[in-house]
């Protein structure tokens, strides 16, 4: 029989999904979308099999401690068919308590003995059945000996990201970041005032029975809870709305573009926030929208179409290359970044990153800015954002970017945004855990001479 054969069900393909973004490092996402988007799972099978493979690469590391304890150390050296089966049924042990035990074991116990054999499947089950019995006993590390270790294990993190967090932020405050990063996330629309109003949008919801709370941040979104399949709804087909955070959202606030204005968005794809910017100038004056990559530029333009908006002009570019001068009244930079800050969304992305990632991130986001001053005009305005929560890549960045261009100076978010996501700096912050939102980062330059 085939190996493939074998990886069946939701659970069968996140087993599959969950070694090869072990072995291969891809994002998670993209391998799940290649799943989502077959016809061998039902809808329900697919939620399902999304809340398991985010919520294992979500608690990876304290699913293994665990295990690790029961398993007396000889996790690590399991066939990865058998380590992930045992993760995606201790994740649904702990985790997911409408399903019985037993049949979390049972699924574990009869996948691995198909893959393996009877003596791993032996393995599994004994030591899945130990578990349950101690269930009101599992193993913590000590939190005052090794406070790091503590976090990273029970919040499952990794040691560096923790270290430099604790540092930074205290225990206490890391602790409630950390926690709120495990949350599962919330899906935001913001709804698109080409073709409804927000009102109205909610009376669209109301009527397919879908509950929703609104912003308390942004006039135009409405947090809808953890609602899945939403890409599918006649609603978002027709455009009458977009998925975004608030934190997105409140970058383009803060970039306030006007009708009539020529804007330009140097990384532009997926296109939420171009969208946005569309919307806000109600198609009127011009936007240019630049990515790096041709394939990623498309998914801009099926969201301008999606939305209504037709005053976008397309440029595939490396952004940081091209030594051109323009007028343009605003620039956003949504640099490329860590993505700290939307941890929760993209669990993988905290097992992928390295220290060296962020410094390598740091001259890419400097190279935009440099362009990006090229192209506004004498009092414009260049808004840069990121959605990480790592200073490198944020103020110290914007910091340094001043230092070589005293052309430019911060203008005081406030004025844009509400103030509990403005620093004292003058520059908006967002956290998880602070403003129930993605992480992010965004600063208002304007060029004044
Ligand atoms: C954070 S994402 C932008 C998200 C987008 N603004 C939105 O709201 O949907 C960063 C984007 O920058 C693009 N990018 C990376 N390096 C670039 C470069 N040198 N020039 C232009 N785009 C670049 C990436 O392809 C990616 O699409």
């Amino acid at each position: 029989m085939e190996l493939q054969e074998f990886y069946k069900g939701p659970r069968g393909i996140a087993v599959k999904i969950l070694n090869r973004v072990e072995r291969t490092d891809s994002y998670l996402d993209k391998l799940l979308d290649i799943e989502l988007k077959s016809d061998e799972l039902n809808e329900l099978d697919k939620r399902f099999l999304t809340e398991l493979t985010h919520g294992v690469v979500r608690w990876k590391t304290r699913l293994d401690f665990i295990i690790e304890y029961f398993c007396k150390n000889k996790f690590a050296m399991q066939d990865p068919n058998i380590r992930n089966a045992m993760r995606v049924a201790l994740y649904q042990i702990l985790f997911l308590t409408k399903i019985p035990h037993a049949a979390d074991v049972n699924e574990a116990v009869e996948f691995v003995k198909k893959i393996r054999g009877q003596k791993a499947a032996n393995l599994v089950n004994a030591v899945l059945r130990n578990i349950i019995r101690n269930l009101n006993k599992l193993p913590t590390p000590d939190s005052e000996s090794d406070p790091i270790q503590y976090l990273s294990i029970m919040y499952a993190h990794p040691t560096w990201i923790v270290k430099r967090w604790v540092e930074r932020y205290g225990f206490y405050e890391t602790e409630q970041l950390l926690s709120a990063n495990n949350e599962r996330p919330t899906v935001v629309v913001r709804a698109n005032s080409l073709k409804t109003n927000v009102d109205e949008l909610a009376k669209l919801f109301d009527e397919r029975g879908i509950k929703y709370v609104k912003s308390k941040y942004l006039d135009d979104f409405l947090k809808v809870g953890h609602l899945t399949g939403i890409y599918n709804l006649d609603l978002f087909n027709q455009g009458y709305f977009s998925v975004q955070d608030e934190s997105a959202g409140l970058v383009v606030k803060l970039l306030d573009p006007k009708p009539g204005e020529t804007v330009i968005d140097l990384c532009s794809a997926p296109g939420g926030k171009t969208t946005y910017i569309g919307e806000l100038m109600k198609n009127e004056g011009k936007i240019i929208a630049v990515d790096k990559y041709e394939h990623r530029l498309n998914l801009v333009k099926q969201s301008c179409e999606r939305v209504g908006l037709t005053n976008v002009e397309f440029i595939a570019e490396d952004a940081t290359a091209v030594n051109f001068n323009g007028s343009a009244d605003k620039v956003l930079v949504d640099a490329p970044c860590s993505g700290f800050g939307v941890i929760q969304k993209k669990p993988d992305i905290k097992w992928q990153r390295e220290l060296s990632d962020i410094k390598n991130l740091v001259k890419t986001q400097l190279e935009l800015l440099e362009t990006a001053s090229k192209l506004v005009k004498n009092g414009g305005v260049i808004v840069y954002s990121t959605c990480t929560i790592e200073p490198e890549e944020n103020i110290e960045v914007v910091k340094s970017f001043l230092d070589k261009h005293p052309e430019f100076e911060i203008e005081d978010a406030r004025k844009y945004l509400p103030s509990d996501v403005v620093t004292n700096g003058g520059y908006m912050e967002t956290f998880p855990h602070k403003h129930d939102m993605d992480g992010g980062f965004a600063v208002r330059l304007i060029k004044v001479k």
